[in-house]
């Protein structure tokens, strides 16, 4: 799509780039350096202390029996750990932070085909519509944001790396023999227990089930692609080469071929059961599989397991107004990662034992 191609450094970021050396670079780096096991651990105080911020947010709520928007809370959460993780910094509350949120917002909501996609002679249309106009506002926010972002480590005495920008521009600067890449392409079972940590959640099949289960009904990156570089014989189909392949991992994890009652959300489906969703159970793969698979699923499935895990501990949860788990609408909405429609409005208590 022509705007995301715009919007993402025209193709050059790891997703978009096609199998090639450009891509083994980015990818060694971002699997080896960026987001590998220790520094994913390495970045449990950060988890710890977002968790805890998070929570203290809902206690004030909780006392004053007002109900919890836990939609926006756990955005707001998220993106702190990842702008910290990220930049060294939770930039999200400076302003070019601010302004990077922005953009990743309204990128999101730039999620759909434009008539010029497919018939690149209707493009007059989206200059007329204003659209062209809205793409080059975000581009220029996008650029705003992240080049001072990236000054303000490339200014900074203490060239930090224990951050992904730091170890990031060290590799730009050379720091790191043998690797550079230019400046484009950066850019309960807890009786007794206050706080759950990331060595409990191992301890936890439960949960871990219902990160799996939840991820199965709802994966938040639905459809990815691959394009073929030789033909193949699929399964009786023939795919010449260069065909874009589509991969509906929603419709995969659906299958009432692999999946007992798929539409029912059933974590003990996967307590007494080996299946992952690190790639290679062909049938549940919300992180893809294979050479692309995405280099985040540790980040954030630490993340997730240990934001869950703290709340179900610390709270008890319920509708408002007496509403019933059946009630809750789970309808979802379309941009680059699928999240719910309307927002979750919940009602925490203080699990007084805790
Ligand atoms: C629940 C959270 C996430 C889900 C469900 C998810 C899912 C995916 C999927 C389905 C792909 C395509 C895989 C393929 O083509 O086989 C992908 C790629 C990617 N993801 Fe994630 N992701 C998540 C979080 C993250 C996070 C937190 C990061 C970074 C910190 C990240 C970084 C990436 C990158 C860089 C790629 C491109 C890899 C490549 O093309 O070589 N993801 N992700």
């Amino acid at each position: 799509m022509e705007y995301l191609n715009r919007i993402f450094y025209d193709g050059n970021d790891v997703i978009s780039l096609p199998y090639g050396d450009r891509w083994r670079k980015l990818r060694n780096i971002i699997l080896h350096e960026l987001l590998n096991s220790s520094r994913v651990r390495s970045f449990g105080s950060i988890r710890e202390e977002e968790t805890s911020l998070l929570m203290a947010r809902i206690e004030e709520l909780s006392a004053a029996s007002e109900p919890v928007n836990l939609t926006r809370m756990l955005a707001a959460a998220s993106n702190a750990l990842i702008t910290r993780a990220a930049f060294g910094k939770k930039y999200s509350e400076t302003e070019h932070g601010k302004m990077f949120l922005e953009f990743v917002e309204e990128a999101s909501g730039m999620f759909e085909f434009s008539l010029r996609d497919s018939f690149p002679w209707l493009g007059w249309i989206d200059r007329l519509n204003g659209r062209d106009a809205a793409v080059d506002r975000l581009v220029e926010k996008r650029d705003a944001s992240l080049d001072s972002i990236i000054q303000d480590h490339l200014q900074s005495s203490d060239a930090s790396r224990d951050n992904i920008m730091g170890i990031l521009l060290g590799n730009y600067k050379g720091d790191i023999p043998g690797v550079s890449i230019d400046l484009m392409s950066i850019k309960g079972t807890m009786k007794g227990k206050h706080h759950v940590t990331d060595d409990d959640l191992q301890e936890m099949p439960y949960m871990k089930a219902v990160i799996k289960e939840l991820i199965r009904l709802h994966p938040p990156l639905p459809i990815f692609s691959r394009v073929a570089r030789d033909h193949v014989n699929l399964m009786g189909y023939e795919v010449a080469p260069s065909t874009l392949v589509l991969i509906n991992a929603w419709a995969i994890g659906q299958d009432p071929a692999y999946w007992e009652e798929p539409e029912k959300f059933m974590p003990e489906r996967f307590l007494d059961s080996s299946i992952d969703f690190k790639g290679h159970d062909f049938h549940l793969i919300p992180f893809g599989s294979g050479r692309r698979i995405c280099p985040g699923y540790g980040f954030a499935t630490a993340a997730i397991g240990h934001m869950v895990a703290n709340l179900m501990l610390r709270f008890d949860w319920a509708l408002p107004n007496g509403a019933q788990g059946e009630d809750l609408d789970v309808t979802e909405r379309p941009g680059f990662a699928i999240g719910k429609d309307s927002a979750l409005i919940v009602v925490a208590t203080i699990n007084p034992n805790i």
